[in-house]
């Protein structure tokens, strides 16, 4: 079976990241998630998270760093999830998809019902979190 590049941002503001909640007419419903989606043909991640998030979330923002990818098959397909620190550039969240987003501090993070493929990339933004929370935060305040 193919896998599907899917790339996500972990938007961090405030010192917090923003977790968004699946709907009920996507797959995963309920499960919550870092918004991204399928990377096209040809479409460089960093300007696919760009679309994605101007789509879903109506912002914009700047990305910043790539984590370690997450390799997880679900019974129905295996996905290769890209994840990128990301800071809000402009504009005020319309959620389009999504029923609800969070902005989860380290000691809520682990409190959602996050989808099986984002596990290792909740574990390792927990571990790191000063490293790449607090100094993203820093950066905002420049
Ligand atoms: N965006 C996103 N998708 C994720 C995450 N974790 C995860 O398992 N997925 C899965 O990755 C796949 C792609 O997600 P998506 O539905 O957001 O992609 P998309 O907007 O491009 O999809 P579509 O245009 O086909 O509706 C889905 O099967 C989704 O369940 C995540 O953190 N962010």
């Amino acid at each position: 079976m193919k896998t599907i590049p899917v790339t996500c941002a972990l938007i961090i503001h405030e010192g917090k990241v923003l977790a968004a909640q699946r709907s009920e007419s996507m797959d995963l419903p309920g499960k919550w998630e870092f918004p991204g989606g399928k990377v096209e043909e040809h479409e460089d991640p960093k300007e696919c998270l760009r679309r994605e998030i101007r789509e879903e979330l109506g912002i914009e923002i700047i990305v910043g760093e790539a984590l370690m990818p997450s390799l997880f098959s679900y019974p129905s397909r295996t996905i290769r999830l890209l994840p990128f620190i990301a800071r809000w550039k402009s504009g005020e969240i319309r959620m389009s998809e999504h029923s609800q987003v969070l902005w989860l501090e380290r000691n809520s993070l682990l409190s959602v019902d996050w989808a099986e493929a984002d596990i290792p990339i909740v574990q390792e933004l927990h571990e790191n979190w000063v490293k790449l929370v607090v100094s993203t935060n820093a950066e905002e305040h420049g």
